[in-house]
């Protein structure tokens, strides 16, 4: 990566002698939204506070917008947008008065405060209750309201600590489309970190796996399927109209087709193995015949079978 907007180089945090981060190296590129993926205690919030300089490294380093995060955070701390798992606003204000509180905070011009407080509740989709108090927000909209917080400041970096959490499945959806958005509109580089797979699968560009305080595998999820699955068969299932049952025709026709590992047929359905994408030859083959056909289902890999595979190479492991 040319000029990556984080580093982290050989990133190592013991609690004692707990080592809770394990020699992290990772780099983000500018504008890309990075998915820290694991399960309770891996060691991510760890990770991000060494991030932003509020824990000190036990040994290697880690480099936000070119700056060291240890040796200057309160220069990291002027790029980065940090939201935690949990947000707190004062509940007695309105939202657009807690905005316009925490941009007086970062030093921004008394004259520019307001506008750019309104401005940026109309980004996160919050303009028509801004007049609200925060203490009769949904958590939902806390959670832009978090998003505010960070963006109202200008920074070049968000980095997002479990945002999905407590939110209901709709709001969540909206939510990861809005900082995709925000990413793609103001080129601002995101880490999010959480333990939920869809919703990181949704927004995320690239996913690190990170287990027990180690980055166990990284990249799009296209690639680490490929290299997790890349040797298994493809599973296409195709149902039919009518009754299969009998029909060895059928059977033995897709049998003779190049690349078929295995062929079981049941009443309405097909279940097909093969070595290849082979797809729309079994499609045209099976129309050929005459078969009904009322679906067609491939298996794809996704991460909750890229976790469920890890995790199962993990257990073999250790038993
Ligand atoms: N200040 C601390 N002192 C001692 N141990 C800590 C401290 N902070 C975290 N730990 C331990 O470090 C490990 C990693 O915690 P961390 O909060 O970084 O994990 P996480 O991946 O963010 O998990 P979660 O999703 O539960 O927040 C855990 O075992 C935790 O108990």
């Amino acid at each position: 990566m040319e000029h990556p907007v984080i580093e982290l180089e050989g990133l190592t945090k013991y609690y004692g002698r707990q080592k809770v981060v394990d020699g992290l190296t990772l780099s983000i590129g500018r504008g890309e939204i990075f998915g820290l993926i694991g399960p309770n205690g891996a060691g991510k919030t760890t990770t991000i506070l060494m991030m932003l300089g509020l824990s000190e490294p036990s040994a290697g380093k880690a480099t936000v917008c070119g700056i060291d995060a240890t040796r200057n955070p309160v220069a990291v701390k002027r790029k980065v947008g940090y939201m935690p798992d949990s947000v707190g606003f004062y509940d007695n204000l309105t939202a657009l008065e807690n905005l316009q509180l925490i941009g007086r905070l970062n030093g921004i011009a008394e004259q520019e405060i307001i506008g750019r407080a309104q401005q940026t509740m109309e980004l996160v989709g919050l303009a028509d209750v801004m007049h609200k108090k925060t203490g009769a927000y949904s958590r939902g909209m806390k959670q832009r309201l978090g998003l505010a917080d960070i963006l109202v400041r200008g920074p070049e970096v968000m980095i997002l600590d479990e945002p999905t959490l407590g939110i209901d499945p709709g709001g969540i959806q909206e939510f990861l489309d809005l900082v995709r958005r925000l990413s793609r509109q103001q080129g601002l580089t995101v880490l999010l970190s959480s333990h939920h797979l869809h919703h990181m699968q949704q927004v995320c560009d690239r996913v690190g796996i990170f287990v027990e305080g180690k980055l166990r595998m990284e990249g799009d999820i296209a690639s680490i399927s490929g290299k997790l699955f890349g040797q298994e068969p493809c599973l296409v299932t195709v149902t039919s109209r009518e009754s299969l049952t009998g029909q060895t025709s059928v059977e033995a026709a897709l049998r003779d087709l190049e690349g078929i590992q295995d062929v079981t047929v049941e009443e309405h359905s097909i279940g097909i193995s093969c070595s290849t994408e082979i797809t729309p030859e079994i499609v045209q083959l099976l129309v050929g015949l005459g078969i009904g056909i009322t679906g067609v289902q491939r298996k794809s890999y996704g991460l909750d079978d890229i976790y469920a595979r890890f995790f199962d190479n993990q257990s073999n492991k250790h038993s």
